[in-house]
């Protein structure tokens, strides 16, 4: 028998169907190379053989430790999955516990439970879905909200039991609301490239369970937001028997109305409002634009969905009128209720001076847009802009608008930016007052970085402002750092983020407003 012949017929591996080697024929073919190694070697066989069967032997051990990688990878799969039990055992005993006691510690458990839970989801490498979200291709609820400090004995709120509704987003094109979300893939089949679904679908967010508190933000020194606040809340309260929370001054406000307000929950200090996001499960805001700003600056994190309720002029973001709140309100504690995904920016200021990460800012996130701009200084801006570390140009002008596409609208247009679909994710580049003649604004992918830099050898110093707010100075060598951040703002829409967008440039900016052409004139012949 040659030893070429043996090899061909025990030793070959035939894959198994997942792609990988599997260990039986693993284990069958190193058995059959050890065999052949341990015949005795032929009289007068060549150098060749004697390489051979060294190769073999390299062979042998190679496979040995692929089929110990395997089962020390199905040792490590088995205890995360006895961990796994372990702590759900844990956290359904917690539950029950939970029962007998009081509201306060009841209430502190229920927050450690929850956490636990969602790190358990996390964890299990098994089942990568929460026991409650029963698709993979829709987002839960409980996997972006259950991140909050889980320890907030300063709050002043709740001494009730309260859980956040879950809830889960599903996508769908217009005619087709029963489809389920399909990820966006490109598709290679057959050497063709193709692409199988687009992001910028309709988003529907539907209760999983009823949701049971309210947050309610208003404008401030506005009687008629006042007087609807009043309305709202006792509204919320006798007819939906919901929890609501407002604003230290907007507490005060009702109090001032009647003692009658005394369940309404405020917070004391800003620790509790980092905390908010586990409580809330709807936002209203009474308002404009402005206000939905506010709304979104208070989460730095997850933000729950929000309705905006338009007492402002102009109202892009608030879709919503005030005379009609109980038909929309019902209709949204209801659901299903369609929501545009808002995308936001997240921003860090580097200080040349800064010794340490430590030192620096941020990180600030915008909803519209962050503006560097050359403050009250009488000297053109001198900004340098990379991005993703390649040098994109510098802005020698008034100053340069980073904004989201919800921001394309407000100043960015002004400043000459194209008006962008909220729903697309990007990054718009817009100067401001550039004393060029070709600078025209740029539209970027939604996943680049981009660093504005103040250079050593600028005249003046700039300054950078958030969502028009919080002015903060940058000296030479200190820089902007500006991505995309992991929590889009959900606005509820009043018909769907289309509609929505495009109502909102008719009525708000009058876009392409132009007396009808008569039909009476000449034609082509
Ligand atoms: N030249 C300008 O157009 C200019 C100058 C400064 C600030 N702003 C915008 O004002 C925003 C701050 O708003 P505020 O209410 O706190 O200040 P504000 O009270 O001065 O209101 C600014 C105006 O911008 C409108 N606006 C805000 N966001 C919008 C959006 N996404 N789409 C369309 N219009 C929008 C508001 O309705 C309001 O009429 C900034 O983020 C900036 O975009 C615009
Ligand atoms: N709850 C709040 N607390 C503090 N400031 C707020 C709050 N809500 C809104 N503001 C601020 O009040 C200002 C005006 O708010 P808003 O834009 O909602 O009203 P408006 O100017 O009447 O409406 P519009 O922008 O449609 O003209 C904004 O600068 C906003 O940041």
């Amino acid at each position: 028998m040659s030893p070429s012949n043996s090899t061909c017929g025990n030793g070959s591996m035939p894959p198994a169907d997942n792609g990988f080697f599997d260990s039986t024929s693993v284990l069958s073919s190193e058995k059959s190379i050890e065999e052949l190694i341990q015949q005795p070697p032929v009289q007068g066989i060549d150098d060749h053989l004697i390489e051979f069967s060294e190769a073999l032997r390299t062979v042998a051990k190679a496979l040995r430790r692929v089929t110990e990688g395997k089962a020390s990878a199905q040792a490590e799969a088995a205890e995360w999955k006895r961990k796994y039990e372990l702590a759900r055992e844990h956290n359904m005993q917690l539950e029950k516990k939970v029962l007998s006691l009081g509201d306060q510690s009841r209430e502190l458990i229920v927050e450690r439970a929850r956490n636990l839970e969602g790190h358990i989801a996390i964890l299990d490498e098994n089942n990568d879905q929460c026991e409650l979200c029963s698709g993979k291709d829709d987002i839960c609820a409980h996997q972006v909200l259950d991140d909050g400090e889980p320890d907030s004995d300063s709050s002043a709120a709740s001494n009730k039991m309260m859980r956040k509704a879950s809830f889960k987003l599903s996508w769908y094109c217009k005619g087709e609301k029963s489809d389920r979300h399909k990820h966006d893939v490109v598709s290679f089949e057959k050497g063709n490239i193709t692409t199988a679904e687009r992001s910028s679908k309709q988003i529907s967010l539907k209760w999983e369970s009823p949701p049971h508190t309210v947050l309610i933000l208003t404008k401030p020194n506005s009687v008629s937001v006042r007087i609807l606040c009043f309305e709202m809340v006792r509204w919320l309260k006798e007819q939906n028997n919901l929890n609501i929370f407002v604003e230290p001054r907007v507490k005060s406000e009702l109090l001032t109305e009647s003692s009658y307000y005394n369940f309404v929950q405020t917070w004391l200090d800003d620790k509790d409002v980092l905390t908010l996001h586990t409580k809330v499960d709807l936002i209203v805001t009474l308002g404009g634009d402005g206000t939905v700003l506010w709304a979104a600056s208070m989460f730095k994190g997850p933000v729950p969905p929000i309705v905006p309720f338009s007492l402002g002029s102009l109202g892009f973001m608030t879709p919503f009128h005030s005379e009609h709140y109980r038909e929309y309100l019902s209709s949204i504690l209801r659901g299903p209720l369609s929501i545009t995904l808002r995308h936001r920016l997240q921003c860090h200021i580097i200080r040349d001076e800064a010794k340490s990460e430590y030192e620096n800012e941020g990180p600030m996130i915008v909803l519209n847009e962050v503006t560097i701009d050359r403050g009250i200084s009488s000297f053109l801006t001198n900004l340098e802009c990379y991005c993703d570390n390649s040098f994109v140009t510098c802005v020698q002008g008034d100053g340069l608008i980073l904004s989201t596409t919800s921001g394309s609208t407000a100043y960015s247009l002004a400043a000459g930016g194209s008006m962008v679909h909220p729903q697309v994710p990007g990054i718009l580049f817009t100067p401001i007052c550039p004393h060029s003649l070709s600078f025209r604004p740029l539209i970027l992918p939604e996943h680049v970085t981009l660093r504005v830099v103040v250079p050593f050898n600028s005249r003046s110093h700039a300054w950078v402002s958030f969502d028009g707010k919080d002015r903060k100075q940058l000296a030479p060598g200190d820089a902007l750092v500006c991505s995309m951040a992991p929590w889009p703002v959900p606005t509820a829409c009043q018909i769907d983020s289309t509609s929505d967008f495009l109502r909102s440039i008719h009525e708000g900016l009058h876009w392409n407003l132009r007396k009808t052409q008569s039909s009476d004139g000449p034609r082509d012949p």
